[in-house]
């Protein structure tokens, strides 16, 4: 389980207080809310790259506020993709495993089976520079599943994929939360795509977490 015990950021202008919330071990939340409500920092700070200024994030009754992100062991698929543009394909799926010192026949296997599954294995040799959004996204979701994550935290992950990738990635993020338990934070702007995902939809609004 995942607690946000009064969070409060300020950035520049922008403040949230008092933010309050909690995900059950293999539950699957949607966060929705207007543009710049501040979903992208709340999810940013449960990973470990936004300070905050108060409050505290608790996993599993444990203390994470002030855990470096690598410790976190939350996988993270940013808005953009934000792929490492001077490493491969391959070498940023393998970037979490070679910093927990995976070795190199269980990181290839590893990059290569969740390459199968996201249909880019023909991409692992290429670096980053001209890949499309969409191939963009799924080398950061694969770099994101590649240490077996306990938590993972979505930021618009399907935004730039056509229909039929869509399909196929709820698919997957049902069999990751159905097969492997994993607890899924994840942003969206699409009611329908919250309703077809989501044990449960929370909505950010005027500074607060409010349930749909
Ligand atoms: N470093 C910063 N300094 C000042 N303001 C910032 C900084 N980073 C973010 N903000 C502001 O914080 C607010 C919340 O941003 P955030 O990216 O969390 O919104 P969001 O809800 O994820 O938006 P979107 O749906 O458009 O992605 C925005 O007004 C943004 O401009």
């Amino acid at each position: 389980m995942i607690e946000l015990r009064d969070i409060s950021i300020q950035q520049g202008n922008f403040l949230l207080s008092d933010i309050n919330f909690s995900i059950e071990k293999g539950e699957y939340v949607v966060l929705m809310g207007k543009t710049g409500s501040g979903k992208t920092t709340i999810i940013e700070a449960i990973c470990g790259l936004r300070s905050i200024s108060g409050g505290q994030i608790l996993v599993n009754g444990s203390d994470y506020t002030q855990l470096a992100p690598g410790d976190r062991g939350v996988g993270y698929v940013p808005q953009d993709g934000a792929v490492f543009s001077h490493m491969s394909v391959r070498e940023n799926i393998q970037f979490a495993l070679k910093l927990r010192k995976w070795n190199a026949t269980e990181m290839k296997e590893q990059c290569e089976q969740l390459a199968k599954i996201l249909s880019i294995s023909h991409l692992l040799d290429r670096m980053p520079e001209g890949l499309s959004g969409g191939e963009i996204q799924r080398v950061a979701l694969a770099r994101a599943l590649s240490f077996k994550p306990d938590f993972l935290c979505l930021d618009e992950p399907v935004s730039a994929l056509d229909e039929e990738t869509k399909e196929n990635l709820y698919l997957l993020f049902e069999d990751l939360k159905k097969s492997m338990n994993i607890t899924i934070l994840h942003i969206s702007h699409s009611t329908a795509e919250a309703k077809r995902l989501a044990d449960r939809i929370i909505v950010l609004e005027d500074g607060k977490i409010r349930p749909y």
